[in-house]
């Protein structure tokens, strides 16, 4: 029986901060590194780090690197292209949050590091592989979550067979630099993290939630999008209109942020425990936590709208405020995320209220301590058994569609120095809002450029195409047609919005629902009734920026945790939105389908503050 290896306590330099350590190694070396300079290090892997000691020529004093398994995404071996070195390499692919200087400021970003070691011990080349190849085993065993200890026989059989994953790209989405971070960005660090995919530019709208429909579910094992929330939309409807839905909707989806709001992914870096990021860092997060292979169950939200259409919603249903703020502001396209901060100041300088009826189904006592213990239960559980699936036989290029598959990086061949990812921009949303100041105004009546919806909209000039929308039933609901049961309760008045949300975040930078968790069985519903003044909303909206907002003690921003609702608008023009897409205008009801689909969370997450 081997020993666990103790590491020795002290203080290591890591590329982000000061460790204090003191845990079991799993596994200890002496190596060389790339390129070679005739220095040596002692490396000890324990279950949440590596540590990097150097060695000859001498020590530095208790300085060690110290690189957290949370930032690395995999490991690969390698061997010299010169033939008579015995020598076997493997790199270790991290991404640590770095201090970036910007102008006169500092910002933070991900940056790609490589650590190359040489394992030269023996005069064998197949003996030196083999130990290379054990410390790749043992890192990629904790990158993704494959329970291992000292005393663990490193095969190759403890490893899943790589991920498939279908990446499906909006070039349109958010300022329109999707295909460019994937060049720069997705494909180097998910091709380091051995998942291998197909990658597919949607062309139009609408062409997501098709192409879901076709798949053979066996090819994959997650469907990623890389664009805004208006994507996953059509990728989770299209997938419920499949014959299959049961088995398609437990597909794991995935997101990685290219779009303007990135509400979800603003959730998942939350989830992730990384700080509230932006732009080029919140792609990097999230696409960091999409290398691990961890999935949570995720309710789902069944929407009926005044025809009868019905749609499955992941994110949101908004009235009033946050949905006019939504669509209006897509002419500011252009600016990314702050597209939302000028639309929200347009929208204040003439603030409508919204006469309406809102109606609900309170969560009871013990069903709000169902979901709690629920969403704490089934969040670790989603591990790597559904990663596990047949081997693909088809490529998407088979089916007639763009391809481009594993062709931008081609990895493995040589040994690779460590790199800095070129950097873009941001995005940030600075909060010109500060500098409104009013105590009362007159409420602008509702203008005639938010005409009455008749239909879903399904883009510009395009007909609506026939769509069978499949789905459990909507147990909870009656008809529109007819008044709400009798346990639930309404509410009528003036609104300046509504909004029910079943995420924590609104936004990326908007942490609305702080006690929102994916699968909590609720529909975390708000409203903010009239009389509100412009500096009120305002301060609302500043606080959510940091999830403060009920600590401001508005007395028109009232919040329930509910599993239906039923919102019948009494103004007659407006506009409704289900996770940001427009949707007819009238009186629409919803419920929760609690983890009805799957979500690659990539973290097992907690949930940072009790309902
Ligand atoms: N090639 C394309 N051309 C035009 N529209 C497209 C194309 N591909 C997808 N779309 C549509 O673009 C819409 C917006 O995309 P998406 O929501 O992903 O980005 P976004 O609106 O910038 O982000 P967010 O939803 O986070 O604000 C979606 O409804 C989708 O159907």
């Amino acid at each position: 029986m081997r020993k666990s290896l103790p590491v020795e306590l002290g203080t290591m330099t890591s590329e982000s901060g000061v460790y204090q350590v003191g845990a079991e190694a799993l596994l200890h070396g002496e190596f060389g590194v790339y390129p070679s300079k005739g220095a040596r290090y002692a490396l000890s892997l324990t279950p949440t780090e590596l540590h990097i000691q150097r060695l000859v020529p001498k020590p530095e004093d208790d300085q060690r690197t110290v690189v957290p398994l949370a930032d690395m995404v995999g490991c690969h071996t390698l061997r010299s292209t010169t033939s008579c070195d015995p020598a076997a390499y493997f790199s270790v692919y991290s991404y640590p949050l770095k201090k970036k200087k910007v102008g006169m400021s500092s910002s933070r970003t991900r940056q790609r590091t490589v650590h190359t070691f040489c394992v030269d011990g023996a005069t064998q080349y197949a003996q030196n592989q083999a130990l290379a190849e054990k410390w790749a085993m043992a890192i990629k065993c904790l990158v993704l979550g494959v329970p291992i200890t000292s005393e663990t026989e490193l095969e190759p059989s403890l490893l899943p067979r790589p991920r498939r994953l279908l990446l499906l790209v909006n070039p349109f989405g958010g300022r329109g630099h999707a295909l460019q971070y994937c060049h720069t960005h997705i494909l180097p660090m998910i091709t380091e993290a051995d998942i291998s995919y197909n990658l597919i530019q949607t062309e139009r709208q609408n062409h997501a939630r098709e192409l879901v429909q076709a798949i053979n579910l066996a090819e994959w094992d997650g469907i990623v999008i890389i664009s805004g929330d208006g994507l996953l939309f059509e990728v989770i409807n299209g997938l419920m209109e499949r014959p299959d839905w049961e088995k398609a909707i437990k597909m794991p989806v995935g997101i990685l942020p290219c779009g303007s709001g990135n509400a979800l992914a603003g959730a998942l870096n939350f989830n992730g425990g990384f700080e509230q990021a932006m732009g080029s860092e919140l792609l990097l997060n999230c696409t960091l936590l999409l290398c691990r292979s961890i999935i949570t169950p995720m309710d789902l939200v069944s929407v009926t709208t005044c025809s009868g259409t019905r749609c499955f919603s992941f994110l949101s249903v908004a009235w009033g405020f946050v949905s006019d703020v939504d669509i209006e502001s897509e002419k500011y396209r252009h600016m990314g995320s702050a597209r939302f901060t000028v639309g929200t100041m347009v929208r204040l300088a003439s603030l409508r209220t919204y006469r309406g009826r809102l109606s609900y189904l309170p969560v009871t006592e013990s069903h709000l301590h169902r979901s709690i213990s629920r969403s704490i239960t089934l969040a670790p559980n989603g591990s790597l058994s559904s990663f596990q699936r047949s081997p693909l036989h088809r490529t998407i290029s088979d089916m007639g569609l763009c391809e481009e598959r594993n062709v931008l990086f081609k990895r493995g061949s040589s040994i690779l120095d460590t790199n800095e990812l070129p950097s873009f921009d941001a995005s940030p949303s600075p909060s010109p809002l500060n500098a409104l100041q009013s105590s009362s105004f007159p409420f602008d009546s509702v203008p005639d450029d938010l005409a009455p919806q008749n239909h879903v909209l399904h883009g510009v000039g395009e007909p609506s195409p026939v769509r069978h929308m499949h789905g459990p039933p909507d147990d909870l609901l009656v008809p529109l047609s007819q008044p709400v049961p009798k346990n639930w309760v309404t509410v009528e008045g003036d609104f300046i919005l509504m909004l029910a949300l079943y995420q924590s975040h609104l936004g990326a930078d908007l942490f609305t629902a702080p006690s929102a968790y994916f699968n909590d069985g609720l529909i975390h519903l708000f409203f903010v009734k009239a009389g509100i003044t412009r500096a009120a909303l305002v301060r609302l909206f500043l606080a959510m920026e940091k999830g403060t907002h009920f600590q401001l003690d508005c007395p028109h921003l009232h919040q329930f945790h509910v599993r239906a609702f039923r919102l019948e608008p009494l103004t007659r023009k407006g506009t409704l939105t289900v996770d940001g897409e427009r949707v007819e205008y009238g009186p629409i009801q919803a419920q929760i389908h609690g983890s009805l689909s799957n979500l690659i969370t990539g973290a097992r997450g907690v949930r940072s503050s009790p309902l």
